[in-house]
């Protein structure tokens, strides 16, 4: 399973020094939660900052956008060197064309879902994307709880995917620990997004272990 740390609990003012401690652990991506304040209460960063770090890291940039009308942010995040844009389904009616703008930016593309969301709401357009989002909090802000009733969730995505023959990561966010980590990997999610279980605490490349070892069981 693939680790991306999400700095939205790092050190804003040491954001450079934080990644490059993940990093050198060797987990492959970067998570990177981008919020306007309006779809969600909480404002964060955008491609300026996504702009910044890309001089000082290899890792996949995987930025989930938290905004309203995402396809403002797309060709400015592309530019700054993001590989990866998530756009919440809720988030706009038209997410056929956003993906598709992504894809033309040469981005791989992801829809992400919240919680309340049916998975009958993405399947449509489950063959266009590079990796599902499946929330495992409300989002906004970080050292959420886990929902449970996610987990069911991911291994029904999981089974579908399987059935239709498709090729996309499953990605989940929110309230990830080792022990969660042990119940989304077993129902098939292949990439776990983790923030404050690894950047408050006192070593962070201690808790990347722990997740690496709760995703094996
Ligand atoms: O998208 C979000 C929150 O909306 C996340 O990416 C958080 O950063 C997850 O934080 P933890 O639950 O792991 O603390
Ligand atoms: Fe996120």
């Amino acid at each position: 399973m693939k680790i991306a740390p999400s700095i939205l609990s790092a050190d804003f003012a040491n954001l450079a020094h934080d990644v490059a401690i993940v990093e050198q652990t060797g987990v492959e991506y970067l998570h990177i939660d981008i919020m306007d304040g309006h779809f969600v209460e909480n404002l964060t960063f955008g491609a300026n900052v996504v702009k910044a770090l890309r001089k000082h890291s290899k890792l996949v940039f995987d930025c989930h956008l938290m905004v309203e009308t995402p396809e403002k942010y797309i060709a400015e995040l592309a530019m700054a060197g993001a590989d990866l844009i998530g756009v919440h389904i809720e988030a706009t009616p038209h997410i056929h064309r956003v993906l598709s703008q992504i894809k033309e930016a040469g981005v791989k593309a992801e829809v992400v879902i919240n919680p309340g969301t049916p998975l009958t709401a993405i399947m449509e357009i489950l063959p266009l994307v590079d990796q599902v989002l499946v929330m495992t909090v409300d989002p906004g802000f970080g050292g959420q709880a886990f929902i449970e009733s996610t987990v069911s969730k991911v291994a029904r995505l999981a089974q579908l995917k399987q059935e239709a023959g498709l090729d996309f990561e499953i990605e989940v966010d929110g309230g990830i620990n080792a022990e969660t980590i042990e119940q989304v990997a077993k129902a098939g999610a292949t990439v776990a997004v983790a923030g404050s279980y690894i950047f408050n605490a006192s070593d962070p490349v201690e808790q990347i272990k722990l997740l690496k070892q709760g995703a094996k069981g």
